[in-house]
């Protein structure tokens, strides 16, 4: 594909008919889709470029959002034969909003939700509860599970949102070399970060309230452990996003710029 081509991809019936287009034509080819029309319902429309400027130079100037909507057109499983077998690790401290994100994430692109929560032994659980922090002992093997579970799913060529602290750059590192192919920090690896970013005061709001409505186990004392424990490498490139906003418009700025960064490299 040449660097300023737009690859479009019109699915019907399971029948992918891949096309090149320059910028300007795809643009107005994708413009004459109007939500509510008919053919919406039954086709989806697929925008996909190897040339990350190129995508967001056509995405920016369409109403892309609006067509998404009637066509799923920017789901990550429609990008399946670009994208196969990787990881979007939702992370940062406990009221940051993995969960709420890392779930309207998977449903927007159509793939997996795990929570690492979900995989916590009770004993971590409880100790949590107690509001005493978890040790380095405690999470190793709570991430050799995690790292297992995200293996198998690569492999299998499946797609995840997972939802995971991740708080320290070792942690991460456990979890990158669920994908197979990584070997060391220099390469990429199939599973990516995003962090939340929330500033303390919301997070101690939050985590009362959820606690107040007994819809958690982690008690907010334990937010400053959780803070300091944040360990940030510049040299990781990890997506970060301002998670005070509407959850709505987090998910759309992380599939964006997720697209934007081409996820499948
Ligand atoms: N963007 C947001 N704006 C307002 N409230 C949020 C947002 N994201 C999450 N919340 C709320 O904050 C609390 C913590 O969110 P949650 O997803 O459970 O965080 P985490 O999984 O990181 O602990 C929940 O009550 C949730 O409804
Ligand atoms: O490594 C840890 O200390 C835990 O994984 C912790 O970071 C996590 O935050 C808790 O499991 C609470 O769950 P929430 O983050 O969903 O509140």
């Amino acid at each position: 594909m040449s660097a300023d081509g737009l690859m479009l991809a019109f699915s019907k019936n399971e029948v992918c008919i891949p096309i090149k287009l320059p910028c300007r034509q795809a643009k107005a080819l994708l413009n004459v889709w109007e939500p509510g029309c008919s053919r919406c319902s039954t086709t989806s429309v697929v925008a996909l470029s190897r040339s990350p400027r190129c995508f967001s130079r056509a995405t920016s100037s369409m109403n892309y959002s609006r067509l998404g909507a009637q066509c799923s057109s920017k789901s990550f499983s429609e990008m399946a034969p670009v994208v196969q077998g990787a990881v979007i690790v939702i992370m940062g401290v406990s009221g940051s909003g993995k969960t709420t994100i890392g779930n309207l994430l998977a449903e927007a692109a159509n793939c997996a939700f795990l929570d690492a929560d979900d995989f916590h032994p009770d004993s971590n659980k409880e100790k949590m509860r107690k509001g005493i922090p978890l040790s380095e002992e405690d999470r190793m093997p709570w991430l050799q599970v995690l790292c297992n579970a995200l293996k198998n799913r690569i492999t299998d060529g499946e797609i995840t949102v997972l939802a995971c602290s991740a708080l320290r750059k070792n942690y991460r590192e456990i979890l990158r070399s669920s994908d197979p192919s990584y070997v060391t920090e220099k390469q990429g690896s199939r599973v990516k970060f995003v962090l939340l970013n929330v500033p303390v005061e919301v997070l101690a709001d939050r985590l009362n309230k959820r606690l107040t409505n007994g819809e958690h186990f982690m008690p907010p004392s334990l937010l400053q452990s959780q803070l300091q424990l944040l360990e940030i490498d510049a040299s990781e490139g990890i997506l970060q996003v301002d998670a005070t906003l509407n959850p709505a418009i987090i998910v759309e700025t992380v599939r964006d710029s997720l697209v934007q960064r081409n996820i499948e490299s």
